[in-house]
């Protein structure tokens, strides 16, 4: 697995436990198929050679271990599911902490689709490695071994031979495989493709419809299906012409002992019994074989998956915790000191030199053309990123000496893009008071005046709002989001302006709660549309990552050439 090896998720300890009963389970029902063979020879022999007609004590034996080679396959698919669990458990644990120790930057570092990749593909070629491919490899060298040990004692010779054929079935597989691995990998690239594709597509179908593109996509996705049944067709024959050189080893490694025995028995040279042992048995020392070429391609999918796994757990933090954090302050005005900031992946300055205030309480519209370095204010206001040089403070606080989740216990956002959770009205609104009572829900929902519709629903708070709250609109959703940050109720409040305009009922609504939310809290408007921050205690004026004006609303109005071409602006795209 080259530079990333398992090893380098530290899993093994965490589940040690399972695997341990699962590798045993497994040795059992080896060793249940060994002692079956055994009798099913005494058996024969007693009936043919000792012309014996009373067979029933190994017969009770092998129905026994029949039933017993049932509990212990019952039990290993138990143990296989368990082991399954805890490292899907283990591997979802380590993941999901360090993907919030990460925060959300990390989506700056790595596609969406790659994390998901990682956390749901991996874990699950992960899950199959530790529950079937462990178990069936420790069970091949403990399982076929156990069987030649036993066909030593019965007949050194011709376990010996036998031995030849059981080391070269893993041996020629393994060859056989690395001859034809570039074919079998193409699969897990074609998928990935295909699917990366397809999700791409059915995300932006609102947007390939509206431009007319879906039948280009089709015809793309196409192709990919295309690919994807080349490359699966290549794999099959592969596989097929695996599973025969495989066979042609075993049955050929049977056969010649059997045959070669077979004249050795005529001859005096081992008794009829061993020879009986031999063709019952010597089946067995090739089964866990069978097993392990079958759980083989598991190894494919586990080390396509551990190198992301391994970069991803390794990833850098790039917003720590102070090593001694201190208490939050008893105000909350705002002060950017000569901050300069350059995203991780850029070149260019998206803040410079930046210094400016916001009294407690105030309300701030942070204005500018696209590209200005609006949003970026606000998540170095988060700590989503650190900044370069300058300082932050909320009070008389830096913003890096506090902890972070204490930080963001003091911010509250309602952006444009409102993310809700596939879940219940109450259950989003809950998400910013996890205790909060229905009596409290219902009061922020009519301070944000969106009860009304809430009650009308069919299930009220109870109603599903469907994936990113796909059944609701644009107004309904920011409104939603509003009440929940009304619950949240912390000092500060970052509001993305909605850039699209909504029906008026909606504005007045929306602007309405918005006066209510904004009210005693100190507020940042990311404003698109100057026209709706005319009530603002201060402009703030941006242009390529610097502050190029700051006043109130009239005042800038009055002198302001900057904020007077914004306007004409403005204006025009009306
Ligand atoms: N994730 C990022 N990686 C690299 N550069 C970025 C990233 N996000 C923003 N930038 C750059 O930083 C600068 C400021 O961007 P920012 O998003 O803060 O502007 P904005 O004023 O909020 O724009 P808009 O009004 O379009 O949202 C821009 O030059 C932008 O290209």
């Amino acid at each position: 697995m080259g530079k990333y090896n398992i090893q380098a998720l530290h899993l093994q300890t965490k589940i040690r436990g399972q695997l341990f009963v699962n590798i045993l389970v497994n040795l059992a029902i080896t060793a249940c198929y060994i002692i079956q063979s055994i009798l099913l020879a005494w058996i024969v022999a007693q009936l043919f050679i000792q012309k014996k007609t009373d067979i029933s004590i190994p017969l009770i034996m092998l129905i026994a271990v029949v039933i017993l080679r049932s509990f212990f396959l019952w039990i290993a698919e138990i143990a296989s599911q368990k082991t399954a669990q805890a490292t899907k458990q283990e591997l979802r644990k380590k993941l999901l902490t360090r993907l919030f120790e990460l925060g959300p930057s990390i989506t700056l570092r790595k596609e969406t689709g790659d994390i998901q990749t990682i956390i749901i593909n991996g874990v699950e070629a992960l899950e199959s490695y530790y529950s079937r491919y462990i178990p069936a490899i420790i069970g091949a060298f403990l399982g076929s071994g156990g069987v030649l040990i036993i066909l030593v004692v019965v007949d050194w010779p011709s376990a010996i031979l036998l031995s030849i054929f059981v080391i070269a079935f893993p041996v020629i597989d393994r060859l056989w495989m690395r001859w034809q691995m570039p074919e079998i990998s193409g699969v897990f690239a074609a998928m990935g493709a295909f699917g990366n594709y397809m999700l791409d597509s059915l995300q932006g179908i609102i947007i390939l419809k509206a431009f007319g593109v879906s039948g280009q996509r089709r015809k793309r996705l196409a192709e990919r299906t295309e690919n994807l049944k080349h490359v699966s067709m290549e794999t099959i024959k592969v596989t097929l012409m695996r599973t025969g050189l495989t066979s042609l080893i075993t049955f050929s490694g049977i056969a010649l002992v059997i045959v070669i025995n077979s004249y050795r028995v005529t001859i005096g040279d081992i008794t009829p019994l061993a020879l009986l042992i031999f063709l019952f048995l010597a089946r067995e020392a090739f089964r866990p074989l069978d097993r392990l070429e079958k759980e083989f391609s598991i190894t494919w999918a586990a080390n396509g998956a551990i190198p992301p796994m391994v970069e991803f757990l390794n990833m850098d933090i790039l917003v720590n915790n102070p090593t001694q954090p201190v208490t939050l302050p008893q105000h909350y005005p705002i002060e950017f000191k000569h901050v300069n900031f350059t995203y991780p992946n850029s070149n260019e300055p998206a803040l410079n030199e930046l210094c400016f205030t916001i009294k407690e309480h105030e309300t701030v519209a942070l204005v500018g053309v696209s590209g200005s370095g609006k949003t970026t204010i606000t998540n170095l206001l988060q700590r989503f990123f650190d900044v370069d040089n300058g300082e932050i403070f909320i009070g008389d606080i830096d913003i890096r000496n506090m902890l972070l989740d204490d930080l963001h216990s003091l911010i509250s956002v309602v952006s444009q893009d409102i993310f809700l959770f596939h879940g219940t009205i109450a259950e989003n609104l809950r998400l910013a008071k996890p205790d909060a009572s229905e009596q409290e829900l219902h009061h922020v929902a009519t301070a944000a005046r969106i009860d009304g519709f809430i009650e009308k629903l069919p299930q009220g708070y109870e109603t599903m709002v469907g994936e990113r709250g796909a059944n609701l609109s644009g107004g309904q959703r920011q409104r939603i989001a509003i009440a929940r940050a009304l619950l949240k109720n912390s000092p500060i409040l970052i509001l993305d302006e909605a850039t699209s305009n909504l029906d008026p009922e909606n504005e007045k609504a929306i602007q309405e709660s918005l006066n209510t939310l904004t009210q005693g809290r100190t507020t940042l408007i990311i404003a698109h549309r100057l026209s709706t921050i005319q009530h603002v205690n201060q402009i703030l004026v941006f242009e390529n990552g610097k502050l190029v004006e700051q006043g109130s609303p009239s005042e800038l109005a009055q002198y302001s050439a900057i904020y007077a071409r914004l306007l004409s602006l403005e204006s025009q795209t009306l």
